[in-house]
């Protein structure tokens, strides 16, 4: 079978070109970055503290301009592309006085859609991570890990195409973490979006990614690319296959080089 050449799903996803950034005329913070993450990837960046991580999610996310170079997703320039894009951080950032359920269902009142239709919507959000029994709590009666889910929930109401994760699980604890990643890849493989992850877990990394870059500091950079060559779908048993600890011993020596250790 052939594949027309104007497929939209042979696009590259989102593609970066020589971009470089830096902060008030500051010294650049990243430099000569270069990278094409294609559709249905996910990509994780991994890196010591301060090395441009949320600076580069936030470039691709429109929300901080570039000095110079490109960055389009999906062929459009990160400001047009917004709508496709969802952006989930460390903190949930939950609105206190809203219900889990009216929480989730934020972004959809922005499109006016029936209430009915809106309800059924986040119905069907709060099945898929787990939290129908807690439509009508608050964010104050939830662990952090439900507190995440809503925010999962919430970022996919809007159906995004991308998804954009800083550090959503590090205030987790490792049983919870190693949950939600299963769950993460669950929802992905249902709904079938982009990723770009940002951690400092070198396990969770490997677990969650099909590519894993390591980013040197001072200027940032991608030192190095790391393909994770195992199956999909991964479950808890990948965590004990030797691949997996091979690729996480690999990276973890990476990360260690490029903090000088
Ligand atoms: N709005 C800003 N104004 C000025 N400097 C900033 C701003 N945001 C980030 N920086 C600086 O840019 C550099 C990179 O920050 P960034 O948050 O992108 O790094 P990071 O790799 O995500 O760090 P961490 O792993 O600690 O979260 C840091 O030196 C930081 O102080």
């Amino acid at each position: 079978m052939t594949i027309p050449l104007n497929d939209a799903t042979q696009r590259p996803h989102v593609v970066l070109d020589r971009i470089t950034k830096s902060y008030g005329g500051g010294s650049p913070i990243l430099d000569d970055i270069g990278l094409t993450v294609r559709r249905g990837e996910f990509v994780s960046l991994v890196g010591p503290s301060g090395c441009g991580k949320s600076t580069l999610l936030k470039l691709i996310a429109g929300l901080t301009p570039l000095d110079s170079g490109a960055i389009s997703v999906d062929g459009m320039t990160p400001a047009n592309a917004r709508e496709t894009v969802s952006f989930i951080f460390q903190d949930a950032t939950l609105l206190p006085w809203r219900t889990v359920s009216q929480n989730v269902g934020l972004a959809l009142e922005l499109e006016r859609a029936p209430q009915e239709i809106r309800q059924q919507k986040v119905d069907a959000l709060l099945k898929l991570v787990g939290l129908e029994h807690a439509a009508k709590s608050y964010p104050r009666q939830l662990s952090g890990g439900m507190k995440m889910r809503v925010s999962i929930a919430r970022a996919l109401s809007t159906r995004p195409s991308l998804l954009l994760l800083d550090e959503p699980f590090g205030a987790l604890d490792e049983i919870s973490r190693d949950r939600l990643n299963e769950e993460l890849l669950r929802l992905k493989a249902e709904q079938g979006w982009t990723a770009i992850f940002v951690t400092h877990s070198v396990a969770e990394a490997v677990f969650l990614s099909s590519r894993v870059l390591v980013l040197a500091p001072h200027p940032g950079r991608i030192a190095k690319e790391i393909e994770i060559d195992l199956p999909y779908p991964r479950t808890a048993e990948t965590r004990s296959l030797d691949a997996y600890e091979d690729l996480v011993a690999l990276t973890g020596r990476t990360l260690r080089g490029v903090h000088g250790l």
